[in-house]
């Protein structure tokens, strides 16, 4: 039995089918939950063991019970990091975002078109393999973006896996690339050593706390794929303190375009382009 620690996770496996696996994803994503896996008869979510207390475990009953009518059955297990690690990487198959970019991990045999870029991506518990919808769409989008001289934050980095794309689709200058899960920061500071990315600064840091004080190095475009909630409370500040600078979003379920409709008129934004898969969407937005 593994020992309570702060690299320990839950496994919370939920008994339900594919068919509701991406609602389920994005329900448990807006309560802080950004890790999953998922199995024909089961969606397996992750979160820290620091995190898992009775209240927590209340309130997502709670809210699974009201928004799917009932609650699916599940079960809370305590997992040791190095299982974990083991289970996952003996999953992963490369992933092909587009002509573009191709997402492998270190023992994949691979061929990559020709002129198609390759990221390396190890994870360890942190969200960004190009497996989920949201990091394939914001993947998408940025290959369209004009990166060259602008200076990016890349807020909930995950496994990196943006920012190194931001540098190897021509990104020339400083990265702030930063999450509030130590697992993450560490997990991207090896993923952009492995695919040398250079520049890549990553902090560990919490969008909700510390996002003043770093938008006021000034930054060009900011990369935010994190969840509903979080993006409904740190909106407004990076409109107040990165006036001018574009924000490309994700994490957000395609049923709650309208309420993202609502906050951009209200903070002065225009969606210059919302693209799709499954469930989620991603919008490039600029400042009125
Ligand atoms: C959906 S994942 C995105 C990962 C990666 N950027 C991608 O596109 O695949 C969201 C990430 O945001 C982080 N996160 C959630 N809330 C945060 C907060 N308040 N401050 C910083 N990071 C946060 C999570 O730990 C997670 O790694």
């Amino acid at each position: 039995m593994p020992q309570p620690g702060t690299n320990h996770f839950i496994e919370l496996a939920f008994q339900i089918g594919p068919d509701l696996h991406e609602l389920c994803i994005g329900l448990l994503a807006g309560e802080g939950i950004d890790s999953f896996l998922e199995e024909d008869h089961q969606l397996l979510a992750y979160l820290p063991e620091t995190q898992w207390t009775e209240e927590k475990e209340e309130s997502l009953r709670s809210m699974l019970q009201e928004r799917l009518g009932t609650l699916p059955a599940y079960t809370a297990t305590l997992i040791a990091d190095r299982n974990w690690n083991a289970d996952w990487e003996a999953t992963l198959q490369p992933i092909e975002i587009s002509d573009k970019l191709l997402i492998v991990q270190q023992s994949n045999d691979i061929t990559p078109k020709p002129g198609q870029i390759v990221i390396q991506i190890n994870p360890k518990m942190s969200f960004g393999t190009g497996y989920h919808a949201t990091t394939r769409l914001m993947l998408r989008q940025m290959e369209h973006l004009d990166l060259k001289e602008k200076k990016i934050m890349d807020i909930g980095t995950g496994t990196g896996v943006l920012a190194i794309a931001a540098r190897k689709l021509g990104n020339n200058r400083p990265i702030l690339a930063f999450d509030n899960n130590s697992w993450a920061a560490e997990n991207a500071v090896e993923n952009i050593a492995e695919n040398q990315a250079d520049e890549i600064t990553v902090a560990l840091l919490d969008a909700e706390e510390d996002l003043v004080v770093n938008l006021k190095e000034g930054y060009d475009l900011i990369l935010a794929n994190i969840n509903k909630n979080v993006i409904d409370r740190i909106l407004p500040v990076i409109r107040k303190y990165a006036p001018s600078a574009p924000v490309l979003l994700s994490g957000i379920l395609v049923y709650d375009e309208p309420w993202l409709n609502k906050l951009l008129k209200r903070l002065g934004y225009t969606a210059e382009k919302t693209i799709y898969e499954d469930e989620w969407l991603s919008s490039f937005i600029k400042p009125l």
